[in-house]
């Protein structure tokens, strides 16, 4: 029975992990779950689960959370400390991570020190501190089992292959919800125009990035991390199916690539049963007879400019990303809140780069400094 925690319970891919885990209840237990602030998608998990930690955004949500539901205080950690804790407990055998944003950073450091399997969501936190995640990793001897559909399908390609065989990652984009749009047509697109994705179903930061094609551009640093491969050999191409989840070309001029519906928990579900497999029955199985025609095309770079930045900051490496992925968070979250227009997401990120003195090899702390600055002169600047 493999005890689970998931940081990130209430949402898209923390629901969904649920899901499989309910799925196969002699697999798995959830013995703890971080929220933020969702107490109605928390309490059928609590009340179903019962997990012996529960963790919060805050004091107020705590407070919140026991007047609705039988928890005895002293199992509802808060805040980073609680996430810390839910990672690193020895009863815990493997750590979901699907907390947005870079927040995610101290919890993977600590499941990592504390070798935890890690099924690993949380795109932002290896953008802005790939070179020290992945240090620490192979320090400890810890493999991030990739949970995001592309890395899961490059994962699975490559199948324990040696990188040197490898001639390049080809990633798959759906586009987004704009990809039939020119770039005059994207002035007056609204919130919830950005929100309504063509192939997935997903938490909303993600989905505006997709629009965007930031969220390619974070599965590229995410790609160079994850697998140890040069940007030059990562490659995105947009296929509006989101069939093909990714490809590799291997130096044999073999492609190999992992299909799939469109369905996030089969990934899921892969990183909690690596390297066995389950058969699943509520899964879509894919009927390639139905497929008739797979679509792919050429990403402009001109058309999508946060391809191009999210490339040139994992390139000039250092302390780049961690600006390109913390400007990218606020500006969602003020388009979200409909302070910015769309177009202006990427004029924020654009400046914050070019702003930005690159410091090499930052530690952790310069990091931080670094994501918490960028972060505090966007939002003043929109007050
Ligand atoms: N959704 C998808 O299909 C995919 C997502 N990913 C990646 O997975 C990650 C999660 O994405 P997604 O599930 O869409 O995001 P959601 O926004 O749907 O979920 C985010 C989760 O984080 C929780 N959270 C927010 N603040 C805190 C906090 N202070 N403490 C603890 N938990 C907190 C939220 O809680 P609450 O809502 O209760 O406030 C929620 O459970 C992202 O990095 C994304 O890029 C990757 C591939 C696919
Ligand atoms: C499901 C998943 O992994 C998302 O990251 C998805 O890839 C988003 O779709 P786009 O291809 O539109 O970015
Ligand atoms: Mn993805």
């Amino acid at each position: 029975m493999k005890k689970i925690s998931i940081l990130g319970a209430t949402g898209s891919i923390g629901l969904q992990t649920v899901e499989v885990i309910e799925e196969h209840p002699d697999q798995f237990q959830l013995t703890a779950i971080a929220f933020g602030k969702n107490i109605e998608k928390a309490i059928p998990i609590i009340q179903y689960h019962r997990p012996k930690t529960i963790v919060v955004a805050d004091h107020d949500i705590k407070e919140k959370l026991t007047l609705q539901i039988d928890v005895a205080p002293q199992h509802i950690l808060v805040g980073e400390e609680g996430l810390i804790d839910i990672s690193c407990d020895r009863e815990i055998d493997l750590v979901v991570n699907a907390v947005m944003g870079s927040m995610g950073l101290p919890a993977t450091i600590a499941a990592i020190e504390a070798q935890k399997q890690i099924a690993f969501a949380n795109k932002e936190t290896l953008v802005t501190a790939g070179h020290l995640v992945m240090e620490k990793a192979k320090e400890y001897n810890v493999n991030l089992l990739p949970v995001d559909s592309e890395h899961s399908a490059i994962f699975q390609a490559l199948n324990g292959e040696d990188k040197k065989s490898v001639n390049q990652i080809i990633l798959t984009a759906s586009g987004g919800s704009f990809r039939d749009k020119t770039r005059a047509d994207l002035s007056g697109v609204t919130v919830n125009d950005a929100l309504n994705h063509p192939n997935w179903d997903m938490g909303a930061k993600i989905t505006i990035d997709s629009a965007t094609m930031m969220n390619k551009g974070l599965e590229v640093i995410e790609a160079h991390w994850l697998f140890d491969i040069p940007y030059e050999k990562i490659d995105v191409v947009q296929h509006r199916e989101s069939v093909i989840h990714s490809m590799i070309e291997y130096v044999d001029r073999s492609v190999i690539a992992q299909l799939g519906t469109p369905d996030m928990r089969v990934p899921i579900q892969y990183a909690l049963t690596y390297p066995e497999r389950l058969s699943s029955l509520s899964f879509e199985p894919l009927d390639v007879k139905q497929l008739h025609q797979l679509h792919f095309q050429e990403l402009d770079m001109n058309r999508f400019p946060m391809l191009r930045y999210a490339y040139e900051a994992g390139k000039k490496g250092g302390s780049m990303p961690t600006v390109l992925n913390a400007a990218n968070e606020v500006a969602v979250a003020l388009f979200l809140q409909e302070k910015i227009t769309f177009l202006e997401i990427e004029t924020i990120v654009e400046h914050a780069l070019q702003a930005h003195r690159l410091i090499q090899s930052p530690d952790l702390e310069t990091i931080n400094q670094i994501d918490q600055e960028t972060r505090i002169k966007i939002d003043e600047a929109h007050r």
